[in-house]
């Protein structure tokens, strides 16, 4: 195979969440190399390639600044795709992998039509050899899949495929990119294999020291990302779980963070107590390592990991019916504003928002729901709750109002809730909020940000989570 000693042209299709971050980094840190990220939704590439870059399809801090230094230079996005592939020695694949909603495996398994799709547009296309990159998350073993849809076109080119998943955050993506406690890169333990593994390795020692960047085999690469997310989710359940305990026992789960994190082999991160996780990631990784558990027969496994989507599941209700049975088992009618849709701060993605559940259980109890969050678009918020289809959209438009200004948002309201972290939150004029609301004020703080002894100084009454 034909693998060049440096890349000088890389294409990523999927210019999502993943792809345009990712490679923007890429571009900017590596300027000698083409970056041509390319989609097949228009608007989105129009997006990307907007003059006026408040325009960019997704908000993260400092991606502005990185796509200003690098777009046009040797950043391009496009939708013309099999150019892009064409003319790449090396094509990333980070296109979405939701959760199946039909057939085998509905509800668990990842749905990789999208990902087969790449595949055989690559193949179909590619007029020279290349390195195909998973970026995508996927089950374990997908490489051998892909490879076999690579390989069947009968061609004399040769692909070598390698894993390579995303680790970044939302909300911190670039400082995420830029300073990554590691890069794994997962591929064939053959010639071929460790030549290509190198390509990838030399892109990122642009900016992260070699020890940063791991190499395995490509099955642990593939199962190290489910790993990573399971793990990750599983902490925030675990401390949920005893947010609830704390709630009948005058324990604070604030303080049983900080005295657990304080043992260097918990650590202290991902400690947060939550209205429950969100995002596109957590659950539908885990559903994915629950079914893959099951499809090996391994029942235990799955039930052990299933149990945290059950935990988190429950946090979210156990939210919500704490807002009811507070305001004297009735909300019929009632106003509530509801502060953050966004499945965590800073930034504008609402993907499996505990908000939208939460919304959901509050509007089936006939609530007018007043919305408000610094970043997401009023038709994105009815969008999440339409897709659930538990009412007409009629009805979701008359339940609920986005607003964009907070104090709208309460004004006149029975409660508060918060749902997202936004740091705004917490400088907010609480005592012009309480004059404006009915009294009793009440305020559920779904994040444990505001300042609770303020809140009660002022008058509020408060809910906290794992207090009692
Ligand atoms: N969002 C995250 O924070 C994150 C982090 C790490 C890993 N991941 C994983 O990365 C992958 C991508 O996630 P995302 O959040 O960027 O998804 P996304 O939905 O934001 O973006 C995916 C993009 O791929 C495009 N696409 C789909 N099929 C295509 C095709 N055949 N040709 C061209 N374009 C196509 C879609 O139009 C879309 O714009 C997923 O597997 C996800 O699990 C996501
Ligand atoms: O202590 C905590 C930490 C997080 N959360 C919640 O957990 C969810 C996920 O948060 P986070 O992990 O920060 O954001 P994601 O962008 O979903 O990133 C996760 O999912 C990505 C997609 O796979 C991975 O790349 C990242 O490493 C992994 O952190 C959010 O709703 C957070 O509010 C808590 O409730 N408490």
């Amino acid at each position: 195979m034909n693998i060049p000693k440096k890349i000088k042209n890389i294409c990523c299709i999927g210019a999502g969440y993943v792809g345009g971050p990712t490679m923007a980094v890429i571009a900017q840190k590596c300027p000698e190399i083409k970056v041509t990220v390319v989609d097949i939704n228009e608007q989105r590439i129009a997006a990307w390639n907007d003059k006026i870059l408040d325009n960019l399809p997704i908000y993260e801090p400092g991606l502005s600044e990185v796509v200003k230094e690098a777009r046009g230079r040797n950043l391009f996005f496009s939708t013309d795709v099999d150019k892009a592939i064409v003319e790449a020695e090396m094509v990333f694949i980070s296109v979405n992998t939701p959760t199946k909603t039909y057939g085998v495996g509905k509800g668990m398994a990842a749905d990789l039509k999208y990902v087969e799709l790449c595949a055989r547009q690559i193949a179909k296309v590619s007029t020279s050899d290349k390195i195909v990159v998973e970026k995508s998350t996927l089950p374990v073993r997908t490489a051998q899949s892909i490879k076999t849809i690579l390989d069947a076109e009968g061609k004399d080119i040769q692909f070598k495929v390698l894993s390579n998943p995303e680790f970044l955050a939302e909300g911190t993506a670039i400082e995420d990119l830029h300073h990554a406690d590691r890069v794994l890169i997962g591929g064939d333990q053959d010639v071929d294999g460790l030549k290509a593994i190198q390509c990838l390795v030399e892109i990122y020692a642009h900016w992260l020291t070699k020890e940063r960047i791991l190499t395995t085999n490509v099955w642990s690469s593939e199962l190290s990302k489910l790993t990573a997310n399971a793990f990750l989710a599983q902490r925030v359940s675990s401390i949920n779980a005893i947010s609830a305990l704390c709630e009948h026992t005058g324990a604070n789960v604030d303080e049983i963070a900080n005295a657990i994190g304080a043992d260097s082999r918990i650590g202290s991160k991902f400690l947060k107590a939550s209205v429950g996780f969100g995002g596109s990631c957590f659950q539908k990784d885990i559903l994915n390592l629950v079914y893959i558990a099951r499809s090996y027969g391994l029942e235990e496994v799955a039930d052990y990991w299933n149990q945290v989507i059950i935990l988190n599941d429950y946090q979210k209700r156990r939210f919500a019916e704490t807002v009811v049975n507070t305001l004297f088992n009735t909300i019929s009618g009632k106003k509530i504003a509801v502060l953050g849709w966004a499945f965590k701060k800073d930034t504008n993605d609402t993907r499996e928002s505990a908000a939208i559940y939460v919304a959901d259980y509050l509007l089936n109890e006939q609530a007018e729901l007043m919305v408000y969050d610094p970043k997401v678009k009023p038709e994105q918020i009815y969008a999440d709750l339409d897709y659930l289809n538990t009412r007409s959209e009629e009805e979701n438009r008359r339940l609920l109002t986005v607003v964009t200004n907070p104090y709208e948002a309460m004004d006149d309201a029975h409660a508060v809730t918060i749902l997202t972290e936004w740091d705004e939150f917490k400088n907010y004029d609480w005592k012009k909020v309480y004059r404006g609301m009915k009294k009793p004020a009440f305020v559920f703080d779904g994040r444990n940000v505001l300042e609770n002894e303020l809140l009660k100084s002022i008058g509020f009454l408060t809910f906290n989570l794992g207090r009692s």
